[in-house]
């Protein structure tokens, strides 16, 4: 650990006064919590040390606390329990606008962040685009444009294959979702959706010259102008892409989209779509690439071409060590209970998946790589309903699961085919703590060609 590293957890460790985040009524508890060092509250640690600041906070206070981080105050509800709570939201408590707070400048009205009959009137309409016929036909375009570019990729010792990967699946996010070529635009349209993600988790909360949150808002703004301008030739269109689905989706009633409904769904499905595709297939290629007999038993599993099981364990278990959507906001718009504790109404609550997935209580070992723990006899997954959710849970469950694991299915497939990679003897990557968890060094590696 950094000297810097051990400075920020002494400072977040520190004693400080722990207090009722509201006084509960007759029959329930207050929730407790601290707010930090002065003026950054928990900020600095959530930043640097992500996962562990919030393991740390759960064996410290339970699965329900407050703490002041990004200059607002938010509840943890940590735990299969208390997610489940939330997540499933029987009360109707709990709305996305916990979401807006973050990423609402440059996602607003994205289907994450709608709500209760709203978000189930888009939701509804846009299910259309992902029917089992067009996962298959958005798969197939997958697998085409993966076995076109990675064959093309260098064998040179160190190579990044994150910044790679990143490529690949914004060539996915375009070809599969648009039947666009972006050309000459791919490099901006490429870092207008970095910014607009990263543009989350800023701490100056201003658009100032040179900072996370004005460069998101360009992002924004230059996507925008992308997707209108693509828009009346879609609208004309009869491709089998997203963007084409999403302008010609109808419900039995008549109910269409509207133009900016699918400027802003197409916006946020890109990125939804884009980042934690690449997250997730960056994970497991770091965990076959430090362990070579997974690597080799998936590879002859590839090969023989009769299933994808041994892959699929692969990818849960990555899914679970590195949860491609670290944490999940919701508000309340009522005064609430959660495992008897009371919640105000218009209180911040974020639910952690990656906590979740590493509680020892749950998971036995749980640091280790061990793809065997989903696996029929074992099954770890079950011991509740809410202990893995890399997709969320209730309402708001990821739409695109299943076009999400057969991308990923389909680009490790072709990596397979064509690569065998490494890492040098006690290689550790360090994910991200910032936004989403992405390698910081871009995951270099070794390749070497299998024969053909
Ligand atoms: C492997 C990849 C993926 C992971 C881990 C993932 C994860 C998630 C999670 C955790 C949520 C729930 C957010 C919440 O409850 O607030 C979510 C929602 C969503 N995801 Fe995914 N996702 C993946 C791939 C995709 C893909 C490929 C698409 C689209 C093509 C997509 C589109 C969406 C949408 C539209 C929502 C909002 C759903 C709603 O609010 O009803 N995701 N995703």
């Amino acid at each position: 650990m950094s000297v810097a590293d051990r400075l920020v957890r002494w400072l977040s460790d520190r004693p400080w006064p722990v207090r009722e985040y509201a006084p509960a009524p007759e029959g329930l508890r207050p929730i407790l919590g601290d707010s930090g060092p002065p003026v950054l509250g928990h900020t600095i640690a959530v930043l640097r040390q992500g996962i562990d600041f919030g393991l740390r906070r759960y064996e410290r206070f339970g699965p329900v606390t407050w703490i002041r981080a990004f200059g607002t105050t938010v509840i943890s509800a940590a735990g299969p329990e208390a997610a489940q709570v939330v997540l499933a939201n029987k009360d109707k408590a709990y709305s996305q606008q916990g979401w807006t707070f973050f990423i609402g400048p440059f996602f607003h009205r994205g289907l994450m962040l709608l709500d209760f009959e709203e978000h189930h009137h888009h939701r509804r309409l846009m299910q259309e685009a992902f029917t089992a016929d067009r996962i298959a036909g958005y798969t197939r375009k997958v697998a085409e444009l993966a076995a076109r570019e990675i064959p093309l990729w260098p064998v040179t010792p160190g190579f990044e294959v994150y910044p790679a990967l990143k490529k690949l699946t914004l060539d996915v996010a375009t070809e599969v979702f648009m039947a666009t070529e972006v050309g000459s635009e791919a490099s901006r349209l490429r870092k207008a959706f970095v910014d607009t993600v990263r543009a989350g988790t800023s701490v100056v909360r201003y658009p100032v010259p040179g900072g996370r949150w004005k460069a998101g808002l360009q992002g924004r703004k230059m996507l925008e102008d992308f997707f209108r301008r693509s828009l009346p030739q879609k609208r004309a269109s009869v491709d089998d892409d997203l963007f084409s689905a999403l302008c010609h989706a109808k419900t039995d009633d008549g109910a269409v989209f509207s133009d900016d409904d699918v400027v802003n769904h197409m916006i946020f499905l890109m990125m939804a779509a884009h980042d934690t595709s690449t997250i997730t297939t960056s994970a497991v290629m770091y965990f076959l690439g430090k362990d070579q007999e997974w690597q080799d038993k998936v590879r002859a599993e590839v090969l023989a071409g009769d299933s994808s099981d041994t892959l699929e364990l692969v990818i849960k278990e990555s899914m679970r060590l590195v949860a491609p959507v670290p944490s999940l906001v919701r508000e309340t718009v009522k005064d609430t209970e959660l495992l008897g504790h009371f919640v105000p109404k218009g209180t911040k609550i974020m639910v952690t998946p990656w906590i979740n997935h590493l509680l020892p209580e749950y998971w036995p070992d749980p640091k280790r790589f061990d793809p065997l723990r989903f696996a029929e006899d074992r099954r770890e997954d079950k011991v509740h309903r809410y202990a893995w959710i890399p997709f969320g849970g209730g309402v708001h469950k990821c739409i695109g699961m299943h076009f999400g694991m057969s991308e990923v299915k389909t680009l490790l497939t072709q990596l397979l085919r064509t690569f065998r990679w490494s890492f040098p003897e006690g290689y550790e990557v360090r994910w991200d703590p910032t936004a989403l968890p992405i390698p910081t060094d871009g995951l270099p590696l070794r390749f070497e060609q299998v024969p053909q």
